[in-house]
């Protein structure tokens, strides 16, 4: 209890350099099929907190630094694109204090991770309606994603403020707004055209998910994207989540075999 409070307390570790293991386990992997596009479900900070007497935003504070090392992990690998889901439309029902906490976390992540963001060229997008979010969080938002505008590393995503059927209904929408303007044809309409009016335009579907903290379930994420996806659901809760198990979920999905519905 004391130890974790001291690990709380002390905030943020310093970027680690990969210790020679980390660096051939990620030469190893580095050999097999990655995928481009690893999509992940951030769970059980609350629990994580509440099983050591801690307050909820505890987890969450904890979180953050695992958010910073599979970062780390999915750019030392090579992996294309990152998508964290860091909020969903349903956790407006949270208590205010918490939401509150949870609305400074991307201004922290500029503070404490900005100057590695840029010296690792990654790139930071947002997936979600900026609509309903304090004006401090969408101004964070904007410095993050002005200063990696060039940037052509790893494309890190946060769905924040997204819910996959609001995304879908939203694509509807447009899509009708353009047919009736002559923009478009109907005839034209399909699966591709249909994804290029997702916050996802133009990025590859994620080849995995990962969610941790032992829930079965998509929970209104990507529904749309994930339909030929590897899921990987772990126990394990999101702050004790690592770069170590990042790869084990890897190594997983680098055997299974893929087959896109074909038998
Ligand atoms: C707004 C909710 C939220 C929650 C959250 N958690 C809490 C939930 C899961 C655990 C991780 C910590 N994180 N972690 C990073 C961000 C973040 C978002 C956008 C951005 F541009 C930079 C960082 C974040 N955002």
């Amino acid at each position: 209890m004391i130890q974790t409070l001291k690990q709380w307390l002390a905030g943020y570790k310093a970027e680690e350099t990969p210790s020679e293991s980390i660096q051939r386990k990620t030469a190893e992997l580095q050999k097999g099929p990655l995928p481009r596009h690893v999509a992940m479900i951030m769970d059980g900070n609350g629990r994580w907190a509440k099983k050591r007497g801690l307050p909820r935003i505890a987890g969450h504070r904890a979180g953050m630094q695992t958010v910073c090392d599979i970062i780390r992990a999915a750019d030392d690998l090579g992996i294309e694109v990152l998508t964290l889901y860091s909020f969903s439309t349903e956790n407006w029902k949270r208590p205010k204090e918490e939401i509150n906490y949870l609305m400074g976390l991307p201004e922290e992540f500029l503070k404490m991770y900005l100057n590695e963001i840029m010296e690792r060229n990654i790139h930071v997008r947002m997936l979600g309606q900026e609509e309903g979010l304090p004006g401090h969080t969408v101004n964070a938002l904007h410095r993050l994603k002005e200063a990696t505008k060039d940037n052509t590393g790893l494309e890190l995503c946060f769905a924040m403020n997204y819910g996959s059927r609001s995304e879908i209904l939203r694509a509807v929408e447009r899509i009708i707004d353009d047919v009736k303007s002559g923009k478009m044809d109907k005839s034209q309409l399909n699966e591709s055209l249909f994804s290029s009016y997702l916050f996802t335009a133009n990025l590859p579907e994620p080849d995995l998910m990962i969610r941790t903290s032992g829930e079965v379930r998509i929970s209104n994420f990507m529904l749309w994207q994930l339909a030929y996806s590897e899921l990987c659901f772990t126990e394990v809760q999101w702050p004790d989540f690592s770069r170590e198990r990042f790869y084990q979920a890897i190594e997983d999905f680098q055997r299974r075999s893929r087959r896109y519905g074909a038998v």
